[in-house]
């Protein structure tokens, strides 16, 4: 369910007279399963290649495929639905709303899935528990420390049970521990579950639990790892 096609990719951005090349004929394939880091110097691409998988903005060229189904000519509404039901997003800052408690927070994408209040808590609460937030349910962000809303996020972003999840630098603000503790969770959602990862990082710690490491510079893919 979680597999992902890209052919020849290019998203250009126009930065005063210069136009930039976000990414420049990527082609790539991701089997259902796959766990996949993409790395490279800042600027290199991954966070638009991410964007453009997760249909948050459309490329210039070329075609995706999420799930067996392009995604080229959907509706924004149509792009929406398929982030809601197919894709988890996790991203370093980690958008959580403020106002809301954390079992709130996970809770609000179902209510706008029209899953019914006491299915809705029932899943926040279970998934909640499965990363480590068990007796926390009930505080706001600002009440956690950053790796708690870390989990948070990443609670939010698997509830629903996506097929594929993109994670944007999502130990970018964590001490070694919760990181360690963040990528066993997600190590254990691939095994378990067969969701598929994309993560962009830097991080050294998290690149050593990828099945396949894909290096970017200037848009292009220059490496493609398998272990
Ligand atoms: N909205 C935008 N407008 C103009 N240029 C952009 C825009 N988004 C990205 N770029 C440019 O596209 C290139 C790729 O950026 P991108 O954010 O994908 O890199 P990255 O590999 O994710 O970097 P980092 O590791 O710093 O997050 C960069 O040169 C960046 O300046």
């Amino acid at each position: 369910m979680g597999a992902v096609t890209c052919q020849g990719l290019v998203k250009r951005f126009q930065q005063g007279d210069q136009t930039i090349y976000g990414l420049d004929h990527v082609d790539l394939t991701i089997k259902e399963g796959g766990f996949v880091c993409l790395s490279g110097p800042s600027g290199s691409g991954k966070t638009t290649l991410l964007n453009a998988i997760g249909g948050l903005d459309k490329p210039d060229e070329g075609s995706i495929t999420i799930a067996g189904r392009s995604i080229d000519d959907l509706s924004k509404g149509e792009l929406a639905n398929m982030r809601l039901n197919t894709i988890g997003f996790v991203f370093q800052a980690y958008n959580l709303i403020p106002v809301l408690s954390a079992r709130e927070n996970v809770e609000f994408v179902m209510q706008v899935q029209g899953v019914s209040a006491a299915e809705r808590r029932r899943a926040a609460d279970d998934i909640l528990r499965e990363v480590g937030l068990e007796g926390m349910e009930d505080r706001r962000p600002a009440q956690l420390s950053g790796g708690q809303q870390q989990r948070v996020a990443v609670a939010r972003a698997i509830v629903s049970k996506p097929a594929l999840v993109l994670a944007d630098e999502p130990t970018a603000n964590l001490d070694s521990h919760s990181a360690e503790q963040l990528m066993d969770l997600f190590v254990s959602l691939n095994v378990n579950h067969k969701v598929t990862f994309i993560i962009a990082t830097h991080d050294t710690r998290v690149m050593e639990y990828a099945q396949r490491l894909i290096r970017m510079v200037d848009g292009k893919i220059v490496e493609d790892q398998r272990r």
